[in-house]
């Protein structure tokens, strides 16, 4: 019997030893990416740079497995890009809100407006014009969540890290309205309250707007507050005197004190919020997005659809023109809120609950409207556009707050008979990577 000889096999390498060894590169940076982070070229591999920027000539540690994109830790900015700015807030770098105060205002709202454009241009649609952006100003942010942890050293109270879980503290916020920088900031009254109510090794959030009758505050708990925890709440609510407080604690939200309805007025009309609902992040913001579907309305439009309504931004609006809208949303709080909401003299408005994603309106009562307002969330709606391409009124008038599904979407109307006009870009969202943007789609008479 001969014995079968095994060739030596190689001893197993572990996953961290099989991939490339980090080195330090010199780098220009030629791009930013959809996140807003740098691009480079290195032996033929995409390095993506967080902090980078393009026209910087950088040093960096790189690492990765093979050809594909590797992430990179910025060491030194060796030439500065002639785009970079000092940030104006000492937090910058480690706090996630704002990852761009490093770059000239012109030069992000520039970026953002390309951003848009690649986008539409991967869908064929790169021939559409991109109007100027509208920037909305700092220091208008009327809702944030924030995270809180208490460790034995004391509470820390902010925006998570950019990447990561780790926490920053805010002192002060250049994103945020004042009333809420007064709330969260380094001597605010959020601070004490939270310290004394949490214990050592918990942590939870902060979900807080201004209303136009107020803060409206909900706390994250990690467990129902005691009596001494109560009796804090309800001082802190004498004291400081939001519109609403209530706690969360896992999904069950609670008040702890209702003062006066958190309410907001679109077309002058008050609604009053539920709790945690959304709302565009800025008054500002809403108020150049209403601007630019209102341009967008056809003189003759009668009956309107208001999807992915919300609280009725845009509705109310609408109605205030003479419109009889019907708004839809898959949030029954939100539907109910603007059903009880008072109605523009001479305007309709109805509230429907629906999934739009499972459920999307279709013929006959997509053709029954003069116009569609369409606003989904960041994963867009392809669903509704499937079914507006087949069916959709002479307009329809695109809000999003995502080039990539807002040129999906857009395309699926084009491919059904839709003209795609110019594209209002809005920057409600400053030394964000993200962008806002409206356009009307109308089917040639
Ligand atoms: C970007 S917000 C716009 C809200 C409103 N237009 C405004 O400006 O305040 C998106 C809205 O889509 C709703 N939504 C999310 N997924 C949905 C779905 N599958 N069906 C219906 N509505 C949905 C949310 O409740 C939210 O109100």
């Amino acid at each position: 019997m001969t014995a079968r000889r095994h060739s030596p096999r190689p001893p197993r390498r572990s996953a961290a030893a099989r991939a490339r060894p980090t080195e330090t590169v010199e780098v220009t940076v030629d791009a930013l990416g959809a996140h807003g982070d740098g691009l480079a070229a290195h032996q033929g591999r995409r390095i993506i740079l967080p902090g980078a920027l393009p026209g910087d000539r950088v040093r960096a540690r790189i690492g990765g497995r093979g050809p594909a994109d590797a992430r990179g830790a910025l060491e030194a900015v060796v030439t500065p890009s002639p785009d970079r700015v000092p940030p104006p807030c000492p937090h910058f770098g480690s706090c996630g809100g704002c990852t761009l105060q490093h770059l000239a205002p012109d030069a992000l709202t520039a970026w953002k407006r390309e951003a848009i454009g690649r986008a539409l241009g991967h869908r064929g649609l790169g021939e559409t014009p991109v109007g100027p952006v509208i920037a909305i100003p700092p220091g208008s942010r009327r809702r944030a969540t924030l995270g809180w942890v208490r460790t034995r050293a004391g509470l820390s109270l902010g925006f998570h890290g950019a990447a990561s879980h780790r926490l920053e503290d805010l002192r002060g916020c250049a994103l945020l309205a004042p009333a809420l920088v007064a709330l969260v900031g380094a001597d605010g009254p959020l601070r004490p309250l939270l310290a004394a109510l949490a214990t050592p090794g918990t942590r939870g959030a902060v979900i807080v707007t201004e209303t136009d009758t107020g803060l409206d505050l909900t706390l994250d708990l990690p467990a129902p507050p005691d009596l001494d925890g109560r009796e804090r709440l309800a001082a802190f609510a004498e004291t400081v005197d939001p519109a609403r407080l209530g706690v969360r604690i896992g999904t069950a939200w609670e008040p702890v004190a209702a003062r006066r309805p958190p309410q907001v007025r679109f077309a002058g009309m008050p609604v009053t919020l539920p709790p945690l609902a959304f709302l565009q992040p800025s008054p500002e913001g809403e108020a150049a997005i209403t601007a630019a579907i209102l341009d967008r309305l056809p003189g003759t439009a009668t009956r309107a659809l208001d999807l992915f309504a919300g609280l009725g931004t845009f509705s109310l609006p609408l109605a205030a023109r003479g419109l009889s809208v019907r708004a839809v949303d898959g949030a029954g709080a939100a539907m109910a809120a603007l059903a009880a909401a008072p109605v523009p003299a001479g305007g309709r408005v109805s509230a429907e609950t629906r999934d739009l994603a499972r459920d999307p309106l279709t013929a006959p009562t997509l053709a029954d409207a003069d116009v569609v307002v369409v606003d989904p969330p960041r994963a867009g709606a392809r669903a509704q556009a499937e079914a507006l391409a087949a069916a959709g009124p002479a307009t329809v008038i695109a809000v999003s707050c995502n080039p990539a599904t807002f040129a999906r979407d857009a395309r699926l109307l084009v491919d059904g008979g839709y003209r795609l006009e110019t594209v209002t870009p809005i920057d409600q969202f400053p030394w964000s990577a993200h962008v806002e943007m409206v356009a009307a789609l109308r089917r040639p008479a």
